[in-house]
């Protein structure tokens, strides 16, 4: 028998043992655990998971099961998915002992932390056309799909990574191995880079540094715009009376003679009352990334074991009508309190929780901050218009691909529009 044909059968018995193992596993009383839709024999709840906007699928879930706290399972991989505020708090910060792990994700240990860092401090990046860059673009988009809970097969059924990548059907092992090799040459190409660069005696600076000096000397980049173009179209062009506000506040300020500062961020309550606004209505990763608990815990009654998945419902907390009256409306006025002063409520959720919170939280804020003031300070953003001179109406959807995208300096691609990452939709006429 060639050896192939072999292996095939060694893997297929491997494979029915396993399921056979968990399914035994699952039959045996453990939990309860956080309820969700009921499993199916063999599979779970494999062809259960929401496939369009993952994120209201489970605030669905969570009001049919009546819990702030769903479940689902495929074969022996649980995934929690919490939707309230004050539960992620408590696993993801008070229990964070047991929640900060990752789970295993072919291309996870070697994406984020190294890739990101290399990036930020100490490499110069001239052009979008870098290949670190546009190779970092590709594996984003490719990573960010593999992340999603349900979206690959391999990552709901752990035994499938064994499977070789000639194997049928087995794409999303050969996108995490793609992804593997190209996050190892972004990580390769600016660390050469760099150091040709010092031996040449160059001092490189930071991404952050360069950034602050561009803005306040040459302006945005293309991707840049295009990213406050968004912001801005929604949100000032359908609240013109937000733009005026914010822009008397900044004149207040700067007399219309320069450009604000990041200095100048703790005078301009109502600038960042929209930044938390901006970033209330549209989190640019709606569920967050797994954390991997890596203990049985019990919380609320319900069992979360050793291995789940707990994602961090970012969208359903920030539309949480509890927390946020009306939360589909744009309104920064809900970040004052009664004195007119801003109120305490100055956590971004979408940065995520706990020892795992993003790392680049204050670039990113000091960014979005720093676009936002300067758009507001230098244009009126008001509706485009037709031929026939009417005012085009704007698209006040989300889609579902966003700003993590852009800070990664990249465009548009067709080919990848079903990411976890949200944005404004693009009305037709506006560009
Ligand atoms: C608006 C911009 C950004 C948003 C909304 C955002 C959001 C997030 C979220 C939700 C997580 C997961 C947190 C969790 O697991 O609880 C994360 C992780 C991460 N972010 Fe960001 N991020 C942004 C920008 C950035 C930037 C500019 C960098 C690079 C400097 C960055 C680097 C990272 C890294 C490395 C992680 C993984 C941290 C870990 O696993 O410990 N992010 N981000």
């Amino acid at each position: 028998m060639p050896e192939s044909t072999t292996l095939v059968y060694a893997f297929m018995g491997m494979f029915g043992l396993k399921m056979f193992i968990d399914y035994i596993n699952r039959s045996v009383s453990r939990g309860p655990y956080p309820p969700g839709p009921p499993p199916k024999p063999l599979v779970g709840n494999a062809f259960d998971f929401p496939k369009t906007w993952p994120a209201d699928g489970y605030i669905e879930w969570g009001k049919k099961y009546n819990s702030t706290l769903v479940s689902a399972e495929a074969l022996g991989n649980r995934i929690v998915v919490v939707n309230k505020r004050e539960d992620a708090i408590e696993l993801f910060e008070r229990r964070a002992k047991f929640y900060s792990d990752r789970p295993y994700i072919p291309i996870l240990n070697r994406f984020s932390i190294s890739l990101t860092m290399e990036m930020m401090y100490g490499i110069e990046i001239k052009s979008t056309d870098e290949p670190c860059i546009s190779l970092a673009d590709k594996a984003m988009k490719l990573g960010m799909d593999l992340l999603m809970p349900g979206r690959s097969l391999a990552n709901i059924f752990p035994i499938l990574r064994h499977v070789p990548g000639w194997f049928p059907g087995a794409t999303s092992l050969k996108k995490a191995d793609l992804v593997g090799r190209m996050t190892e040459e972004v990580i390769r190409i600016p660390v050469d880079q760099n150091s040709c660069e010092q031996e040449e005696g160059k001092v490189t600076p930071s991404f952050f540094t360069n950034f602050i000096e561009k803005k306040q000397t040459l302006g945005a980049s293309e991707e840049e715009e295009e990213m406050v173009h968004n912001i801005a179209y929604t949100v000032f062009g359908v609240n013109p009376d937000v733009q005026r506000k914010a822009q008397e506040e900044i004149d207040g300020l700067t007399g219309s003679k320069r450009l604000p500062t990041l200095e100048d961020r703790q005078s301009l309550p109502f600038v960042e009352a929209i930044y938390r606004e901006v970033m209330r209505m549209s989190p640019p990763l709606p569920v967050g990334i797994a954390h991997r608990v890596t203990k049985d815990d019990y919380y609320k009654g319900y069992l979360i074991p050793e291995g789940a998945s707990v994602f961090a419902n970012i969208w359903a907390m920030t539309h949480d009508e509890e927390d946020y009256p009306e939360p589909y409306t744009f309104k920064p006025e809900r970040f004052f309190d009664e004195n007119g002063k801003l109120n305490d409520d100055d956590r971004v959720l979408a940065f995520g929780f706990g020892r795992r919170i993003c790392v680049g939280k204050h670039i990113a804020s000091s960014t979005l901050w720093l676009m936002m003031v300067s758009v507001l300070a230098c244009f009126n953003i008001v509706k485009a218009k037709d031929a026939n001179g009417n005012e085009i109406d704007i698209n006040n959807e989300i889609e579902d691909l966003g700003l993590i995208q852009y800070v990664f300096v990249n465009k548009y691609d067709p080919d990848y529009d079903d990411l976890p990452l949200s944005s404004p939709a693009q009305t037709e006429g506006q560009v």
